[in-house]
């Protein structure tokens, strides 16, 4: 297992060794002590998700609040998508900034997402199947949003507009600046 920082603190690329032979292919998608080590991070994951889209679709921004916050390990089973992370984190350096990284079947990346990101992907080839793991359950009471499209964050999901398939909720999500500077969204987390 290798492990890459990115420019956000805390998330991280990983990448697993891949044992091929001409049965096909073998790796460790998540080894808890090996990701201890190489991170420094100790995580307990709760909740395994797994979600099917098609091409174009695009899931996100999405974040739980409070003591809900999830960290995730996510990774793509089939296909590609453009995954994203963006930093809620008002203490950080990185705090509104994005970082984008395809996820693939072909190069088995996994991406860690600490708590307090928000986090989306967009489904690149004609079917993706998503697995992530979570360190928090679901809870839908704080569930929290930024739209795809905010003008502050300013993600370039390099992709025809026409073409993208979101949710009416996903629509109707806040910007960043409505989060944080809107005290009726709970100031932000
Ligand atoms: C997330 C979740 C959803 N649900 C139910 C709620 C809805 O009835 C249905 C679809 O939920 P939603 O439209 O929120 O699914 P996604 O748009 O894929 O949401 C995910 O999108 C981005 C990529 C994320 O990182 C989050 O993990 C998650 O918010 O599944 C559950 O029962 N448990 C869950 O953990």
């Amino acid at each position: 297992m290798e492990i890459a920082s990115t420019p956000i603190q805390g998330c991280f690329v990983v990448q697993p060794q891949l044992f091929r032979d001409d049965r096909g292919l073998f790796f460790e998608s998540y080894h808890a002590k090996r990701f201890q080590q190489a991170t420094g991070i100790q995580v307990d994951f709760v909740q395994d998700n797994i979600s099917v889209s098609k091409k174009g679709v695009l899931r996100g921004l999405h974040y739980q609040k409070g003591a809900a916050a999830q960290a995730k390990l996510v990774n793509v089973l089939k296909g590609e998508v453009l995954d994203v992370v963006v930093d809620l984190r008002k203490d950080s350096a990185s705090f509104g900034r994005y970082f984008g990284i395809r996820l693939s079947e072909t190069n088995r990346k996994s991406l860690f997402v600490p708590k307090d990101m928000a986090h989306g992907f967009l489904a690149l080839s004609e079917e993706v199947i998503f697995s992530y793991k979570c360190d928090a359950f679901y809870d839908a009471t704080s569930e929290g949003g930024i739209i795809y499209n905010d003008p502050t964050i300013n993600i370039d999901w390099d992709y025809p507009e026409e073409d993208l398939i979101i949710s009416e909720k996903d629509l109707k999500l806040p910007t960043f600046k409505e989060v944080f500077d809107d005290i009726s969204f709970g100031n932000g987390l």
